[in-house]
């Protein structure tokens, strides 16, 4: 990839996007185009087919979407689905009719079927029934993939999905209603704490399996994918390696150095049981992650505890 190649990164702003902006900038990508959801709203057409041609925009990486934890996925299923698709349909076939040649596309390990044999392989998609507190969501990003899926066969443009296991990191969401587990539990750890060790009440049973990958290593996936013409449309982005929610609760616990009880909601969602990705295929091309959960958690907090007076939090 040329270095003063135009490449638009939809979402720049966002926890993901940001991170792939610092890298691409780190390794001398001078051509970097970022603009706000207030500067140009995905969700309208004419206005994303209009700036991808005035800008010249010759790659297009998609890391703008609706995003949030699994109580938020269950309480706005439409915004879910329908901005999801929209952002991306004016993304994939504006980028398409333009005749970008380039694009790289973020999904989610939720598209696979919510009983997929474990670690979930790429060719598991559309096999099964999906997990029905993120159902809509893994529609809309369904699509996305199968339409850039379609862009390759049909036209042969390298037009690509990345499916990322839960993440997290730096810039990521904090509030307590939309965000996802990690940046919760960091956050509810840190208050109890602050607070004189107070009871930290966290949601489900504890039970299901997650796997997490630090966002600095899913940007260098992005990269991976940007300088290299991949030879599928399909990859899972994640580590390979899970651990359950009641595990996670201990080691982000240990991390923040809060010394009170755990209490368990069950009146909130457990969500899938369990999805770990089968990342052998991003292996075999010579991508892997760097940062191990232990660092990357504690990497997360020192940027909380900098950050935590204008830390962000999502509204719906
Ligand atoms: N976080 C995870 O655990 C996770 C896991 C798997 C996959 N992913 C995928 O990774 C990608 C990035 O997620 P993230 O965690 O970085 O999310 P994020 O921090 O919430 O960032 C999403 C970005 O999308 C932009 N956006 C949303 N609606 C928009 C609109 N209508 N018009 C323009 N921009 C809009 C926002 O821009 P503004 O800030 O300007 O409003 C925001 O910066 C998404 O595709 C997501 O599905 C995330
Ligand atoms: C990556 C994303 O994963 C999302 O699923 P999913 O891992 O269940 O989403 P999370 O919100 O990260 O929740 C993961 C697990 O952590 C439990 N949990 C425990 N305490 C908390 C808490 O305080 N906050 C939150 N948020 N969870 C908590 C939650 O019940 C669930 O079993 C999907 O809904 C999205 O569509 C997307 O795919």
């Amino acid at each position: 990839m040329n270095k003063e190649s135009k490449i638009f990164i939809a979402g720049h702003r966002g926890m993901v996007g940001s991170a792939i902006w610092r890298s691409l900038s780190e390794k001398g990508y001078t051509n970097l185009i970022g603009r706000t959801s207030a500067e140009l709203d995905l969700r309208k057409q004419k206005a994303v087919s209009d700036f991808l041609e005035y800008e010249k925009i010759e790659v297009v990486i998609d890391a703008a979407a609706r995003v949030g934890g699994i109580l938020a996925n269950n309480t706005y299923p439409y915004q879910f689905i329908m901005e999801n698709m929209l952002i991306q349909n004016n993304l994939i076939n504006g980028a398409f009719e333009l005749g970008i040649k380039k694009f790289i596309f973020l999904g989610s390990s939720c598209i696979y079927p919510r009983l997929a044999s474990q670690p979930l392989k790429e060719a598991s998609l559309l096999t099964g029934e999906l997990e029905p507190t993120n159902e809509w969501y893994a529609v809309a990003k369904i699509s996305g993939v199968k339409a850039c899926e379609a862009i390759r066969k049909q036209y042969g443009l390298d037009y690509v999905s990345l499916m990322p296991t839960n993440l997290y990191g730096t810039h990521d969401n904090f509030d307590l209603e939309t965000s996802h587990v990690l940046p919760a539990m960091l956050r509810k750890f840190h208050e109890g704490k602050i607070n004189g060790h107070t009871p930290v009440k966290l949601w489900g049973s504890g039970t299901p399996m997650r796997e997490f990958l630090f966002v600095n290593d899913m940007a260098e996936s992005v990269v991976f994918a940007l300088e290299n013409t991949l030879p599928d449309h399909l990859y899972n982005i994640g580590t390979g390696v899970d651990l359950s929610i009641k595990e996670l609760a201990e080691t982000i616990q240990r991390t923040v150095g809060h010394k009170g009880e755990i209490i368990w909601d069950s009146s909130k969602p457990d969500g899938t049981p369990r999805k770990l990705m089968d990342v052998s295929k991003m292996h075999d091309l010579g991508w892997k992650h760097q940062v191990d959960l232990e660092e990357g958690v504690s990497k997360t907090y020192q940027w909380f505890l900098k950050n935590v007076d204008h830390i962000k939090k999502v509204k719906m």
